[in-house]
């Protein structure tokens, strides 16, 4: 997948205020609907279908887990809902705006907004500190250094990673990396977060911490949460489990 974890600032003088206006606008609407969506990969003279009317709505602060076997196109949709991957056919509204009917400077944005991403690997840049890592998506807001360092802090310090803020990713467990990377998908105060088998390589009390962690940040902060996973313990302690089954969401 060759889109950045974030998204880079472009667009003319100006753009911040639309965008801070359709934000205002959008504050009613589902954070995600997605409508008859499918997905076909083309394998040489072979067409795949992974995905097929789907339909999904996420309600703001709502949580879900997605579950289903390996190959069943968990991964596929996430990037789909969260505006990375455009459906074969099919709409999806991101708080009310047609993401895929935007050019990728506006997608960027929409996204930058509204939507934040953990995924199994944490992704952390290795050579920036962990207050530095979780700042950056907010610098690339062009929020200034100062603020972005203290909003940075401030989160770590509330998900208890206050003695941590100057170690690199090297220095920290795996645990900690993950938290640090929710921390960075959350320092946006993003309506939904996009989690993909975030406690996959994890062991089992770790695993239990981190997802406590995305609850926690739903619970707290009003953060939708899509959490993939293959935890069928973890999938149960969501309001609601979605499985995909032969393309379709049952
Ligand atoms: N870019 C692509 N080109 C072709 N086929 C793809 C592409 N991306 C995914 N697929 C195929 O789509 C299907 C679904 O993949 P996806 O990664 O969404 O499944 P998943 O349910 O997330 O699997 P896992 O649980 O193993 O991570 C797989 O058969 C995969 O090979």
């Amino acid at each position: 997948m060759s889109e950045p974890l974030v998204d880079q600032p472009d667009g003319p003088d100006g753009q911040d205020g639309q965008d801070a206006l359709n934000a205002k606008q959008s504050a009613h609407n589902p954070v995600i609907d997605c409508q008859g969506v499918a997905k076909r990969f083309s394998e040489g003279p072979q067409e795949l279908e992974v995905l097929r009317r789907i339909d999904l709505r996420v309600e703001r602060a709502e949580q879900l887990a997605v579950v289903g076997p390996s190959g069943s196109g968990k991964s596929t949709l996430l990037h789909i809902l969260g505006g990375l991957d455009e459906p074969s056919s099919g709409t999806v509204q991101i708080a009310g705006e047609s993401i895929y009917k935007l050019g990728q400077a506006a997608r960027g944005r929409l996204r930058n907004r509204e939507l934040g991403f953990v995924y199994q690997f944490h992704h952390l840049l290795p050579e920036f500190s962990a207050l530095e890592n979780v700042a950056m998506p907010l610098l690339i807001r062009r929020t200034p250094p100062s603020q972005s360092r203290q909003a940075a802090a401030e989160l770590l310090e509330r998900i208890g990673l206050g003695e941590r803020l100057e170690h690199r990713p090297a220095e920290l467990s795996g645990g900690e990396r993950q938290r640090v990377a929710i921390a960075r998908a959350a320092v946006t105060r993003p309506s939904c977060i996009l989690a993909d088998e975030p406690t996959g390589n994890l062991d089992r009390q770790t695993a239990v911490n981190v997802f406590e962690l995305l609850q926690q940040l739903n619970s707290e902060l009003g953060t939708a949460l899509i959490f993939v996973t293959h935890d069928i313990d973890l999938a149960q302690r969501t309001q609601r489990v979605l499985r995909i089954e032969d393309g379709e969401l049952k």
